[in-house]
């Protein structure tokens, strides 16, 4: 394991510091070319751009350009430490709008006193970008945050952590669900976590058909119950009428754990109380609510998912944020709907259970991968989510009447190839 950390450590210093750069898209050799990009050059989009706010997408980066934004208050599972700790994290998320997407992405990391500090500092740079990912702020203030942002700028505001992280739970789970042989109608819910994760995954599950009164969410405090007098709104929305108050008590006989909190914090004894053919996400990171190899050897009848890459069913919001904004952004939507995220969710969920290209099973280093309880959910190497997402959730944008703009002809056409 320290081996790893030097790892992880030498990866992100060298060859130089940090993961991501910014190149040069125009040449900017002679006289010529720095008259044009520079002055006088360049007062001539500017005069544009002052006439008409929209010709900033033809003229700048804006509009192939996302901006990580996070106050490092909820940093993975590791808890508030700061804007500048969240630095790795955020360059992480540029690095894979680029590596997935093609999209340029920059991280800001943003100190602030007040929310409201927070909310106009991110408004009033919101302008220079296609759209905001939202990245690691701490609930409840990550829903005000949203919605106040939502509101104030014109492009496409997101919140990774809630929505990225629901929309790959509600795919991976639909599928668990028919591998277990399992209706989410009738399924049992425990959701360990009450925070940004917690309470979007919860929402989107049950627009996919799960029963707000089978879910059983809790916090550090245990079970959220109607007769506790600690509940923010967002928390009041998951009380349950129970006399149930301890993780134990809910996990009897459920049928589903999502666990969106941190390390370590269900058992194998807990795991061997649930119903038969149990579904388990224990998706903190990087340290899952319950080991996979623990998790295996108290039940064999289990579907197991977690965040990290280096076991089966990665349910992380890297399989989402990437490919939704390339969608939102080619259309250049003024916002990302629930319906361009219920086309994302079925988007990642067929592509699970089409057969694997070999380029794939040579990144994930095995021989083969079908549909059944190792694989529920693609692997994010697969280039078919890219095409696949982003055609889904533009026409999706299109048809809810948010985008701004047509698709251009054969969009994606030679990816999908
Ligand atoms: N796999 C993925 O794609 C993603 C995973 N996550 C993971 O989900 C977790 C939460 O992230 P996020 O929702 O953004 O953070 P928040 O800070 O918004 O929420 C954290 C929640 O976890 C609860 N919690 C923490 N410790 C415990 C505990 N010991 N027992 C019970 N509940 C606990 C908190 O309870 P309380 O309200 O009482 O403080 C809170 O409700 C992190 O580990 C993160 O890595 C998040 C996003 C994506
Ligand atoms: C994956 C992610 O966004 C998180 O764990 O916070
Ligand atoms: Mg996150």
């Amino acid at each position: 394991m320290s081996d790893f950390r030097e790892q992880a450590l030498h990866y992100h210093a060298h060859p130089v510091p940090g993961k991501i750069s910014i190149e040069l898209t125009k040449p900017a050799e002679t006289v010529k070319d720095l008259a044009l990009a520079y002055s006088p050059g360049v007062a001539e989009p500017v005069r544009e751009i002052a006439a008409d706010p929209a010709n900033a997408y033809k003229y700048t980066g804006k509009g192939n350009m996302v901006a990580v934004i996070s106050n490092g208050t909820a940093i993975l599972g590791l808890g508030n430490l700061g804007p500048l700790a969240s630095k790795p994290v955020m360059e992480g998320k540029a690095l894979l709008f680029k590596r997935f997407a093609g999209l340029d992405s920059i991280d800001i990391e943003v100190k602030h006193r007040t929310t409201e500090d927070f909310i106009n500092t991110v408004a009033n740079i919101a302008d220079t970008f296609g759209g905001i990912n939202l990245e690691d702020i701490k609930a409840p203030e990550c829903f005000e945050i949203e919605k106040a942002l939502i509101e104030r700028c014109e492009i496409p505001v997101f919140h990774d952590d809630q929505h990225g992280t629901a929309i790959v739970t509600a795919a991976g789970m639909l599928n668990a669900l028919e591998i277990q042989g399992k209706d989410i109608q009738d399924a049992i819910i425990v959701c360990l976590g009450a925070g940004a994760a917690a309470i979007a995954c919860m929402e989107l599950l049950i627009k996919c058909g799960a029963q707000r009164e089978h879910i059983y969410m809790l916090d550090r405090k245990g079970v959220i119950h109607t007769r506790r007098d600690d509940l923010n709104e967002y928390k009041q929305l998951f009380a349950n009428n129970t006399d149930k108050r301890t993780l134990q008590d809910v996990i009897s006989d459920a049928d589903v754990f999502v666990g969106v909190s941190g390390p370590d914090l269900l058992s194998a004894d807990d795991l061997k109380l649930m119903a038969d053919k149990p579904v388990v996400f224990a998706c903190s990171n990087p340290d899952p609510e319950i080991n996979p190899e623990l998790a295996h050897s108290a039940r064999a009848d289990l579907i197991m998912a977690t965040g990290r890459s280096d076991y089966p069913n990665q349910v992380n919001n890297v399989l989402c944020f990437p490919f939704i904004f390339r969608g939102a952004l080619d259309v250049r939507a003024t916002a990302i709907n629930d319906e361009m995220k219920i086309a994302a969710v079925e988007a990642i969920r067929s592509i699970a259970k089409e057969p694997v290209p070999e380029q794939v099973l040579t990144a994930a280093g095995v021989e083969s991968l079908a549909f059944g309880a190792q694989y529920i959910i693609p692997k994010p190497m697969d280039p078919r989510l890219l095409p696949r997402i982003a055609k889904a959730v533009a026409h999706a944008a299109i048809e809810s009447g948010v985008a701004q703009i047509e698709l251009p002809a054969n969009y994606m056409a030679d990816l999908e190839a």
